[in-house]
């Protein structure tokens, strides 16, 4: 049985600011065994700090590859009736946009997010004797405050409730079908 959950880092390419400000990339990645290093600035000659992780894209990486290896399988899975999450996570700035709303040139750099829609109503509109329900639902959370982005007013601030068995789940969030 596959790991039910996968945790993969991306290494962004330095910016004109950090060029500016003579920044130096101190992170080295393999790929092929997931690992991501890191130096010491001050002290180059320590031995690098590694991490392994489920996937390690580096500067060079494409959101396509990124989409095949890890969020692919995914998605099938969701086709098939399961539940599947993907959420980035990251300071200010390290690509989480990028990498999840993309860009559309190169296509290369489509985002995740486009990409597993494309996916799911290619997937819908190929499979025969069965019927889909597709609900999407857009939220921001910015200093704890909850919007909905698809709603009339995206200004107005919505309740976060916990039900007994259902969970946490944020009221009013009208879901677009
Ligand atoms: N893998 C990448 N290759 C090339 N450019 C990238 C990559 N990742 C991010 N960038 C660029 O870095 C900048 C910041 O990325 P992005 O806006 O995605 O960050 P973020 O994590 O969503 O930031 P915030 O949390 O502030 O919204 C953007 O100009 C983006 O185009």
């Amino acid at each position: 049985m596959s790991e039910s959950v996968k945790v993969i880092v991306r290494c962004r390419p330095i910016n004109t600011r950090e060029k500016d400000l003579k920044c130096k990339c101190v992170v080295s990645m393999n790929g092929a065994k997931g690992q991501c290093s890191i130096v010491n600035p001050a002290d180059e000659k320590a031995p690098p700090k590694t991490f392994t992780f489920d996937g390690a894209y580096f500067v060079d990486s494409t959101t396509e590859n990124i989409y095949a290896d890890i969020a692919y399988p995914l998605v099938e899975g969701v086709t098939e009736g399961y539940n599947g999450t993907i959420f980035a996570y990251g300071q200010t700035g390290c690509g989480k946009s990028f990498s999840m709303q993309g860009i559309t040139d190169p296509a290369s750099q489509r985002g995740i997010i486009p990409r597993a829609f494309d996916h799911i109503f290619e997937t819908i509109s190929v499979t025969e004797g069965c019927r889909f329900l597709v609900h999407a639902s857009y939220l921001e959370i910015y200093n704890e405050d909850v919007r909905d982005l698809l709603g009339k007013d995206a200004k107005q601030k919505l309740d976060l409730k916990e039900h007994p068995e259902k969970g946490v789940y944020v009221s009013a969030v009208p879901k677009v079908q």
